[in-house]
């Protein structure tokens, strides 16, 4: 999915994009008001050391009494120590409630996402997906530990350093304030427009992040269609978009810090102005000016960092709403609100009942009315035409998405009322892509049962044929990484893999996704003979492209047009139904290319 889409969402205002995360904040309130406590101190420590500067011009330096000297000297040190202190102590307060909020934020995206049906990752791009869960928390942490912390302090820190300047001289407060007034102008204007183009380097930056997983993930598939110019074309195009929007970011931000820098000197300047004129004319002591100025130019950085710290908001709160954009699609596939028990021992008993199903968006139903049944021990082979819904029929069964309406039952338990952890223990699945992970072979193939011991382990490979190629594997056997997504593997014996997960533990009822596609014929052969013993005391939905497949069933179902058209046994239905004949009597590759082509 590109980003456009949700760039096209107007967000809302980036206050109450962030209140969302008031939740996340709330069990850390404490070292957090601490962290707030210690910088306000700290700058309050700093904003006291001009009055004492005031006392030593005014009082000793004045009157040439220098015995209070010392001890003013001595606070003045003091102050500047417990300002570094603090500052100290505020750096340890906020670093670990700040990553805690960005580690639980990312764990409830994770189980969020992981709850979502199939269709939704069919429709986001992976590289968004972790932009959001990996940079943008990264921008949230970084602006709650130190933007909002200080937009808070310093918007305090300003409103008693201007309450100090007022009871010190009244008039220079004026003009301090009258060249800080426009800032909060110029702040909100630039908000404005850093918001939207912040929002832009966010989704680009996903973009870039997608390209760049999509190229290292395809790099066989690019090199050998030699696709690697037009690859990096495409990836330095999107690189391009991003810099050019990063350096319109940066001309927004040095603007808006030359407008930060020149009105408060130029305050400075007129202060200095009317602070002279004071004093020539009474009214004024040199001490007051002198404090006065000192407090101006030490609030100097508290008002510039205002205006970086309200861009850093909009920053924020654009990562913000991208995060609950994720967080905001609801998610579909749950625990039922009044789960109910199914049978025990499970027999795998599988039903289709009246099923219809549409992608969301889909002009069309892929699903027109599916009845079918699996009975319990029964191997049911399901056959049609490429994008007739097969797929779409066995991802039904162990919910990675629900039924537009009918209902899918296993051991007559509506598969939407049973808890997804009893259901998914009834059932073992493999699908076409054996979606393996980079971790070891005992890792991947015990996924769906952590606690698998060695000799279960060994006994789900011995089935799927592949305890010969895991066992001759170096340095680590079970425990060697295969690379990611199984990369270091063939085709094959990922396929293997996949059936051994699948039949690991011996589920009631499996659902295979043409178990058998990427095996070569003699190890189709060697995973047929070893799958016909799972298969005959288990029940089994397997989609079967192959004749050989189709022919270990008991029955063949015959999906077309979005329903089971005719079911039978292979002989049977070669007989008496005509779209099956065609539908196996299409050729192997071999077959089309003759003898020469005949794998040796
Ligand atoms: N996420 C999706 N969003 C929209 N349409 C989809 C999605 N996934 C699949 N489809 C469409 O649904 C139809 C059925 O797809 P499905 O993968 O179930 O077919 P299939 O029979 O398994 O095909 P094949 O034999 O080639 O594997 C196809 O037209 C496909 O384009």
């Amino acid at each position: 999915m590109s980003a456009d889409p949700v760039i096209a969402r107007r967000p809302g205002s980036s206050l109450a994009t962030l209140r969302r995360i008031a939740p996340y904040l709330a069990p850390v309130r404490r070292p957090v008001a601490g962290a707030v406590g210690a910088t306000l101190c700290a700058q309050l420590c700093g904003l006291t050391i001009p009055l004492v500067v005031q006392r030593i011009i005014d009082g000793p330096f004045t009157s040439g009494d220098h015995r209070r000297l010392p001890w003013l000297i001595s606070l003045v040190a003091v102050l500047g120590a417990a300002e570094a202190g603090l500052f100290y102590a505020r750096r340890k307060l906020i670093a670990r409630p700040t990553a805690l909020v960005e580690s639980r934020m990312r764990a409830d995206l994770l189980t969020h996402l992981l709850r979502m049906p199939v269709d939704f990752h069919d429709r986001w791009q992976t590289g968004q997906l972790l932009s959001r869960a990996v940079n943008d928390l990264v921008t949230l942490r970084k602006y709650l530990a130190f933007a909002a912390l200080f937009l808070v302090v310093n918007t305090v820190t300003l409103v008693v350093g201007l309450a100090v300047l007022f009871t010190i001289a009244p008039a220079l407060a004026l003009v301090g304030l009258c060249s800080a007034a426009p800032l909060l102008l110029v702040s909100y204007l630039y908000e404005t427009r850093y918001k939207v183009v912040a929002r832009r380097a966010q989704d680009q930056g996903g973009d870039l992040t997608t390209i760049a997983e999509e190229t290292m993930l395809g790099m066989r598939l690019l090199k050998s269609f030699g696709r690697a110019r037009v690859r990096t074309r495409l990836f330095r195009e999107q690189a391009r978009c991003l810099r050019d929007t990063e350096l319109h970011i940066v001309r927004i931000m040095a603007a808006l810090s030359t407008a930060l820098l020149v009105l408060p000197e130029l305050g400075i300047a007129g202060q200095l102005a009317v602070g002279t004129a004071g004093i020539i004319h009474g009214g004024l002591t040199l001490g007051d000016l002198v404090a006065a100025i000192a407090i101006s130019t030490y609030l100097r950085w508290p008002t510039e960092c205002i205006g970086w710290a309200l861009s850093e908001t909009s920053t924020a709160a654009a990562a913000c709403d991208r995060y609950w954009e994720l967080r905001d699609s609801p998610p579909s596939v749950t625990d039922p609100p009044h789960p109910r028990t199914g049978p025990l021992p499970a027999r795998g008993h599988l039903r289709f009942e009246n099923v219809h199903f549409r992608y969301p968006g889909a002009e069309r139903p892929v699903l027109r009315g599916v009845d079918l049944e699996v009975r319990p021990g029964e191997t049911m082979a399901l056959v049609g035409a490429t994008g007739s819904g097969k797929t779409t029929l066995t991802a039904l069964v162990p919910r990675l998405t629900d039924v537009t309406s009918g209902r899918v039952t296993v051991d007559g338990v509506d598969v939407r009322d049973l808890p997804l952890a009893d259901l998914r223990a009834r059932l073992g699945c493999a699908f076409e892509d054996a979606m393996l992970s980079s971790a070891g072979i005992r890792e991947n193939v015990a996924l769906g049962i952590p606690g698998a011991g060695e000799a279960e382990i060994r006994e789900a490979l011995r089935i799927a044929a592949a305890e010969e190629f895991t066992d001759a594997l170096r340095p680590d056997g079970l425990d060697t990484r295969i690379g990611e997504q199984g990369l270091s593997l063939s085709g094959g014996q990922r396929q293997r893999l996949a059936l051994a997960r699948a039949v690991l533990g011996r589920p009631a009822l499996l659902v295979l996704d043409d178990p058998l596609s990427a095996l070569d014929l003699h190890t189709e052969a060697e995973v047929e003979k070893a799958l016909r013993g799972v298969l005959s005391d288990a029940t089994a939905l397997v989609v079967a492209h192959r004749p050989n497949t189709a022919r270990m069933a008991d029955r063949v179902a015959v999906l077309a047009d979005g329903r089971i058209t005719a079911v039978g046994t292979h002989d049977e239905l070669l007989a008496n139904c005509p779209r099956y004949r065609a539908l196996m009597a299409a050729p192997e590759p071999w077959e089309a290319g003759g003898e020469e082509a005949m794998p040796r």
